[in-house]
């Protein structure tokens, strides 16, 4: 997948923060816009206690109104100081989290639904680990926008009442400040480029990182690092690139700290500078005493409310950036029809015919096609078997078939319609599967067999199908029969299943599903040969009536199909019966008299009898 260029302006990203926390919880974002105003409201009142005590003192005011009017302040300090506790708990606790969860949900729905081409790309997995590093964490800048620009806007609302008060002492001050405020923004600026520009390496390298160390937790790799010895390679290539992300992260780190240095440095100046003239301005009477405490006190705060307004523009922009990695992972678009399709053929006894005209596929950044110039009838009711070396392209074919990839020449039709014009979930609802890589899921036996819920799920059929796919001894052995939990991971009492007996159980969970068209991928590469045996012998009665295209390397189990096909060179080599290809004495003819030479004469016949008998 090529790279995606961000799409969306700050704004937007702003309004979509907005839109998702405000159909989670509006509330959050009332207690967002709190914390901001009492924010500003608790530090002002403390500062402007001092000067009406002073004022009050100097104005020789009765001990009545003096107590009357510190009080008040004292009671609104007390209301506003449990409003922003509240506030702040609040932000604290939710924002980051709603946010987190507001994305699995979308990332969830998007993943299970998007198409499958998309799923499978390194460039999408890429994107994946970028946007999971931004949203996975509720303290990632990503996951509290919200919270960010509550700071921001508290900052914001300081500067402006803190500056008003300065004002009014004597506006140079604030000149003075803000003149030193910008020169603080440039080094700022300067430390936020460079966490910009090492942004992408750095995500790259922390990718790298993740994934070497997800992959050291994976039971199957685990095996070889032992006995290959492999762990001081590993070591040394996580080190090297543990380094190079180490590095990036200094530089980054620099400059942050030079920023904040110089932020240090330029404070003291500043309001060294500002203290001065406001001593200046009482030792020559131009300003009052409580007017020198307010001020004394607004010049200490404004500082931070200065250095605020700029480090959460900063983390903002940062935060902004973040959420435009997550929105390019969860807004990649999907091709495939999901919306209203052409009607799917009804009412015939045999599926329709599947036609490949002219077809071809490339893989993503691949340099040359894996299929090119593919022409292909598949009859109603045909028994197809495809055979060729490793990586031919045979998996590959029909992955174009069953509508997983799109040809990226040609086209696939069934019955004469454009497989792209049937609503893609429709059109799988034709098609019974068994792939390679068989995946379990954390429900009972019975639950992955119909892949429906409990209740939805035919029993009596279950076992039926789990009695063709030859699993029934082994289940019927079972304590809990076919309600034995599978994937010990989540379920305590789950079993383990061996990679023979998956395979068996995706067979009969291709049978449950009853589709017009089954498409096996070497659906006995895992079984013992008596097993292997009685699923030839019945393959005529499991695909009877249907479409069927097998997968195999075992030449002699394809014998009993209708037509072979030989994928060699990116397309279709040879296509024929057994005998005509054998007569044709081609590959197919080499690599079946190789292979036979592995097993005497009358197994070969024996077996070769069996599937006739089918
Ligand atoms: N997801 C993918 N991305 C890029 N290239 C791929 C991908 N899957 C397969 N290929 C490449 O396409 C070619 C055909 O692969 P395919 O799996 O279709 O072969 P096959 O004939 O089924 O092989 P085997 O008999 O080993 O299962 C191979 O060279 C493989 O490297």
């Amino acid at each position: 997948m090529s790279k995606v260029k961000t799409p969306y302006s700050a704004w937007s990203n702003i309004a979509y923060s907005m839109r998702l926390h405000l159909r989670a919880r509006p509330l959050t974002l009332i207690c967002c816009a709190i914390t901001a105003l009492v924010g500003v409201a608790v530090p002002f009142v403390n500062i402007l206690m001092p000067k009406i005590v002073i004022d009050k003192l100097t104005a020789h005011v009765t001990p009545g109104e003096f107590i009357l009017s510190v009080g008040m302040m004292g009671l609104l300090l007390a209301a506003l100081s449990c409003a922003k506790s509240y506030a702040d708990l609040m932000t604290n606790e939710s924002v980051g989290t709603i946010s987190i969860l507001s994305h699995l949900q979308i990332a969830m729905r998007k993943l299970l639904n998007m198409d499958f081409e998309v799923l499978e790309s390194p460039g999408y997995a890429k994107l994946g680990e970028k946007a999971g590093r931004a949203m996975q964490s509720n303290h990632s800048p990503a996951s509290n926008i919200p919270r960010v620009m509550a700071q921001l806007l508290l900052n914001l609302l300081g500067f402006l009442t803190y500056g008003a008060v300065i004002v009014t002492v004597h506006p140079l001050i604030i000149l003075f400040l803000a003149l030193s405020a910008g020169m603080n923004w440039l080094a700022l600026s300067h430390a936020r480029k460079i966490e910009r520009d090492t942004r992408e390496e750095r995500s790259k390298l922390q990718g790298k990182l993740w994934y070497m160390h997800k992959a050291a937790k994976e039971p199957s790799g685990g095996k070889d690092v032992r006995l290959y010895d492999l762990s001081r390679l590993i070591r040394g290539v996580f080190h090297n690139v543990l380094a190079a992300s180490n590095g990036k992260e200094r530089q980054v780190a620099t400059g942050d700290m030079n920023a904040q240095l110089s932020d240090a440095l330029l404070s003291l100046i500043r309001d060294g500078g500002a203290y001065a003239f406001l001593i200046y301005l009482l030792l020559n009477d131009q300003i009052t005493l409580g007017n020198f405490v307010l001020a004394f006190a607004a010049i200490g705060a404004f500082a931070g409310w200065l250095s605020g307004i700029m480090t959460h523009t900063s983390e903002l922009l940062r935060a902004l950036s973040e959420l435009s990695d997550i929105r390019v992972y969860l807004d990649v678009p999907d091709r495939a029809n999901t919306g209203p399709g052409h009607a799917l053929p009804s009412g015939e006894k045999l599926p329709p015919a599947i036609t490949l005209k002219n077809v071809g596929y490339a893989y993503p950044d691949a340099e040359k096609p894996t299929l090119s110039g593919i022409d292909l009838e598949i009859e109603p009711g045909e028994r197809i078997a495809i055979v060729g070396a490793n990586g031919a392209g045979k998996t590959t074919l029909i992955k174009l078939i069953c509508g997983l990839y799109r040809p990226t020449s040609g086209e696939i039709t069934l019955g004469g319609v454009d497989v792209a014009r049937y609503n893609r979930d429709e059109y799988y609802t034709l098609l019974s599967t068994v792939f390679q890589d068989i995946h379990l899921f954390c429900v009972d036996i019975a639950g992955n067999v119909s892949q429906q819920t409990a209740d939805r799920t035919d029993r009596e059929k279950v076992m039926k199908c789990l009695e063709l796919a030859g699993l029934i001894d082994k289940v019927n052995g079972l304590e809990q029969g076919e309600r034995t939990h599978l994937v010990r991971r989540v379920h305590n009492d789950a079993i383990e299943l061996s990679g023979g007996e998956k395979q068996k159980l995706a067979l009969a969970r291709a049978l449950y599903k009853d589709a017009p068209v089954i498409i096996l991928d070497e659906p006995t590469a895992a079984l013992d040969p008596i097993a292997e045996s009685e699923i030839y012998q019945r393959y005529a009665e499991l695909t009877a009536g249907k479409t069927s295209i097998y997968i195999s390397h075992r030449l002699a189990s394809t014998r009993f199909c209708d037509r072979i096909l030989l994928i060699d060179g990116g397309g279709i080599a040879e296509c024929g019966t057994h005998d005509e290809l054998m007569r044709l004495g081609g590959k197919y003819a080499e690599m079946f008299i190789v292979q036979s030479h592995y097993y005497q004469e009358g197994e070969v016949a024996e077996h070769e009898n069996a599937l006739h008998l089918a």
